[in-house]
């Protein structure tokens, strides 16, 4: 194979890729809907012949290669000698039967992120609408039905990455209690909990999604050692005592940031610990381009929530925690923020 040589190095003319990069973002997203509305990855799982596929789908076999070839250019499918498989992409995140399947949460999350698309020009004109689509409110019900969704995605990589964040601190041979504050399905918190026989811990969300945190408790064995506590956390008592409290993705919903820091900052013991996971935007609210790009179509329609970095960590401080320490870890979803805060004192042993 020859030497690749890029157009620019010829005309000395500043590169236009980025724009046509775009052109395929549609392309991706459409040939994505399509192989999870057709469960491709499971389809594939069982054969590898795209005339056995194509007969299977009642599709055209031509076009059928056509479209696998498409997958296979996104790196979801193999191809060797006519045959395909899954890459281990897929195999573990778009087969239905796998733990970790986000088939799901991916057509919710691409519905989510450009249904307001359509609309930018009138959003620009107008700004944004009085009264926002109830259909898209992050209500109770709204999360109720993600719940799953949200669990599979805790298993494919949030709950271990917390667990071992949560390991590598000094006060954690000391910790006895931990509360996962919106911690939806909760196994964010079980796999904390499950890391040293001696913690114990508290999910607290919204009823209707506690009742799914209470079947993954079940699932999981540690019914007695994981507990809940359903409501509105703005409004009910979520306890005190804590060693820990992990809050990820959902301080979002708090009212009164600043206050709110003041009641985390009572539920912990002296010498507790609080890690927040959030998104940090930087350079004036305009990266990680991952961030702010699928977010958009939210502010947009009048609900610019995303932290920018320190915003979090600056309402605790403001709250009483000290001993900032910052990490940032960079996810499937873009950069975490993860700024873990410290309540003065010592956790008794
Ligand atoms: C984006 S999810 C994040 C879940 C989990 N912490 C994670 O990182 O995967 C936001 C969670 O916050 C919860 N939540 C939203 N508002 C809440 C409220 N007022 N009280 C308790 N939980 C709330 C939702 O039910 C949902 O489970």
């Amino acid at each position: 194979m020859g030497n690749t040589v890029r157009l620019e190095d010829f005309s000395g003319a500043l590169s236009y890729a980025p724009l046509t990069e775009c052109l395929l973002g549609p392309i991706r997203m459409t040939l994505l809907d399509a192989a999870i509305e057709l469960k491709i990855a499971d389809h594939l799982d069982e054969s590898d012949d795209p005339d056995v596929l194509a007969a299977r789908l009642g599709v055209h076999p031509q076009n059928l290669r056509f479209f696998l070839d498409g997958l296979a250019a996104m790196g979801l499918v193999e191809k060797k000698d006519g045959r395909y498989a899954n890459t281990r992409l897929a195999q573990e995140y778009l087969r239905t039967t796998s733990d970790t399947y986000l088939g799901e949460l991916l057509t919710d999350l691409g519905k989510m992120q450009s249904c307001e698309l359509p609309q930018l020009m009138a959003l620009l004109r107008d700004g944004p609408p009085e009264k926002a689509d109830e259909s898209r409110q992050f209500d109770e019900a709204h999360w109720r039905r993600s719940a799953r969704n949200l669990a599979r995605y805790q298993r494919a990589g949030l709950a271990r990455m917390a667990a071992e964040i949560a390991a590598s601190l000094p006060e954690f041979p000391a910790m006895r209690r931990v509360l996962d504050l919106g911690g939806g399905p909760g196994v964010v918190c079980m796999e904390i909990v499950a890391s040293k026989p001696e913690l114990e811990g508290v999910i607290c969300d919204q009823p209707a999604v506690i009742e799914v945190a209470r079947e993954e408790i079940e699932s999981r064995g540690l019914t007695g050692r994981v507990t809940c506590c359903a409501g509105n956390y703005n409004e009910i008592d979520f306890g005190s005592s804590y060693d820990l409290i992990w809050a990820s993705h959902n301080l979002y919903f708090a009212k009164g940031l600043q206050d709110f820091m003041g009641r985390l900052f009572q539920g912990l013991n002296p010498g507790g610990v609080f890690i927040s996971a959030h998104e940090g935007l930087r350079n004036e609210r305009t990266g990680p381009a991952q961030c702010v790009l699928a977010r958009l179509p939210c502010a947009l329609e009048g609900r610019n929530v995303s932290f920018a970095e320190g915003e979090v960590a600056d309402a605790a401080k403001a709250a009483g925690f000290a001993g900032h320490e910052k990490r940032v870890v960079v996810s499937p979803f873009g950069e975490i923020h993860v700024d873990i805060l410290r309540k003065p004192g010592r956790l008794a042993a």
